[in-house]
């Protein structure tokens, strides 16, 4: 894995950290032992490799059975680990990353399609944001990315399935900025309500207009929730305590929060909620979910809000609607084609009816800043540097969104001569079998192993490993026809 990689590097390590490195031809199948002749000042030698990122995990040998290093030495070389963080990833994350001696590159922006090629052929670790397309034509050129972080709660950017058979781990937030885009909308149901972006635009250019007519308040009306997952279930207890009436409409069936109800379908929900807000991912299944004709179901006069993805909701039919006085008001935070980063003009270019939609009166838009607080993004920073840490230094997946979720507790330096191998293969019979004689030499301390799809993930902490055992390990389980990667740390 990849196919193309028809070769890897093999470095040796010793204790001080300096290492030889060799190209090892893995068509020609030649197994690796680790170099004696270095001088190492300690009892015994730490060695070991790594596939796909070319690095040294540094395994723990005792050269002649003697005491082990315990805790003298890191897992691998960490300054080696090379991270690429996209669309400014907030510093919580950056200082977790950068704490544990990895190289950390920080971009405020995302990258337009062939320069993130240039730069995804030789990073281990990418962070994103919303804006970065991994497509599978981009992760393809990823010669040594073993895990993908998204500082943010969609992963539609991602080709979740590509990047699992290519043994990518994906990890998002799922929640940590879910309170910031529930306040959003908030803020945006009563602004549509009192007509507050005209209002307020008006007074800037020195006009005063003062009128009550077709201004509401929010107290009684019903707020219909499209998505009734963690935003979605927010809001409705934020709205609810302010008087509102709240229905909701989901494909899962779902306990309701407080009063609020929840309806059979779309078509029931648009017809009752004086304001629909959608929460829904970006799928198949909801790609225009409010088009012309849920718009024609809404009530006359009602308001649109978007703040899931710009796919969901068909903004021509919305200018339409909006300029036929069906909709009062709409606010957009999300939009079919966004900018790579701040300053592009939100223009023609990208949008066709971008003109259009801004003359309209009543439409708020901002530039998708739904889970844009202080408060989100350093939680977030924090949540997803960690898994990233957890997935480099020991293969947990906890938490990961393409590849089911294994976890063993942490080697300790109570276990000597011990190595955890990380098996990424094909979901198919028989693999464990093969695994697990290939493993038989050693003993197997603990195991656990599960699939998500086509891709499984074995993890397993072997102990009584010898210098030189690593290597040949490592090479008997690329041999095995299922394997997508395997990684051998410690
Ligand atoms: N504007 C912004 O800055 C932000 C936007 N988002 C967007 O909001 C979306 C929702 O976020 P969460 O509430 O955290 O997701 P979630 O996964 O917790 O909830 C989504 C809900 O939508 C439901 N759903 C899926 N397909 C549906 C369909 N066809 N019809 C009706 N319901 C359907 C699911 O069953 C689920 O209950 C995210 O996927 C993301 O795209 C998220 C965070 C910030
Ligand atoms: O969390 C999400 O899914 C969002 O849409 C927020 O994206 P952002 O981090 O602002 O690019």
């Amino acid at each position: 894995m990849p196919p193309s990689a028809l070769t890897e590097n093999i470095k040796i390590q010793n204790a001080n950290g300096d290492s030889a490195q060799r190209e090892v031809s893995k068509s020609q199948g030649m197994s690796v032992s680790p170099i004696d002749s270095f001088h190492s000042p300690l009892p015994s030698a730490s060695w070991g490799m790594h596939h796909k990122t070319g690095l040294t995990n540094s395994f723990r040998a005792s050269a002649a059975g003697t005491a082990p290093l315990a805790k003298l030495l890191k897992p691998f070389k960490e300054e080696d680990i090379k991270i690429l963080l996209l669309e400014n990833v907030n510093q919580t994350g950056k200082d977790i990353l950068s704490q544990q001696g990895y190289q950390v590159e920080s971009i405020k922006s995302s990258l337009p399609e062939d320069q993130l090629i240039e730069k995804i052929k030789d990073i281990h670790v990418l962070g994103i944001r919303s804006k970065t397309k991994l497509t599978s034509r981009v992760l393809s050129h990823a010669k040594n990315l073993i895990v993908v972080g998204c500082f943010c709660i969609g992963t539609n950017q991602v080709d979740l399935s590509y990047a699992a058979q290519h043994g990518i781990c994906v990890f998002n937030s799922p929640f940590s900025n879910s309170r910031s885009v529930a306040e959003l909308v908030i803020a945006e149901i009563i602004t549509l309500a009192r007509q507050l972006g005209d209002r307020n635009n008006e007074v800037h250019q020195g006009i005063w207009n003062k009128v009550s007519a077709k201004c509401w308040e929010i107290r009684g009306k019903t707020l219909g929730i499209i998505g009734y997952g963690h935003i979605g279930s927010q809001l409705s207890v934020l709205a609810e305590s302010m008087g509102m009436d709240v229905i909701y409409y989901d494909v899962v069936n779902l306990m309701a929060m407080g009063n609020a109800r929840q309806v059979p379908n779309l078509e029931a929900l648009l017809s009752a909620a004086d304001f629909v807000t959608c929460h829904v991912p970006e799928l198949p299944e909801t790609k225009n979910m409010i088009g012309v004709d849920q718009l024609n179901k809404m009530k006359n006069g009602s308001y649109l809000i978007n703040a899931s993805r710009g796919s969901v909701v068909d903004i021509p039919a919305l200018i339409d609607a909006s300029r036929a006085g069906k909709i009062a008001g709409a606010a957009l935070d999300v939009y079919p084609a966004e900018p790579g980063g701040n300053g592009d003009y939100f223009t023609n270019d990208l949008n066709t009816w971008a003109e259009d939609l801004r003359s309209l009166k009543n439409v708020i838009l901002t530039p998708h800043i739904g889970g844009s607080t202080e408060e989100a993004q350093s939680a977030i920073g924090i949540e997803v540097a960690e898994a990233l840490v957890r997935y480099v230094n020991e293969g947990v997946t906890l938490g990961a969104v393409n590849m089911p979720e294994v976890t063993l507790r942490s080697l300790t330096t109570d276990e000597p001569n011990h190595a955890r191998v990380v098996f990424i293969h094909q979901n198919v019979p028989g693999v464990l079998r093969k695994v697990n004689e290939t493993l038989g030499d050693h003993n197997v301390d603990k195991q656990m192993s599960d699939s998500k799809g086509d891709v499984a993930y074995l993890m397993a902490d072997i102990s009584s490993v010898k210098e030189g055992e690593i290597a040949d390990l490592y090479h008997e389980l690329e041999k095995l026809e299922a394997r997508i990667l395997t990684r051998i740390l410690y």
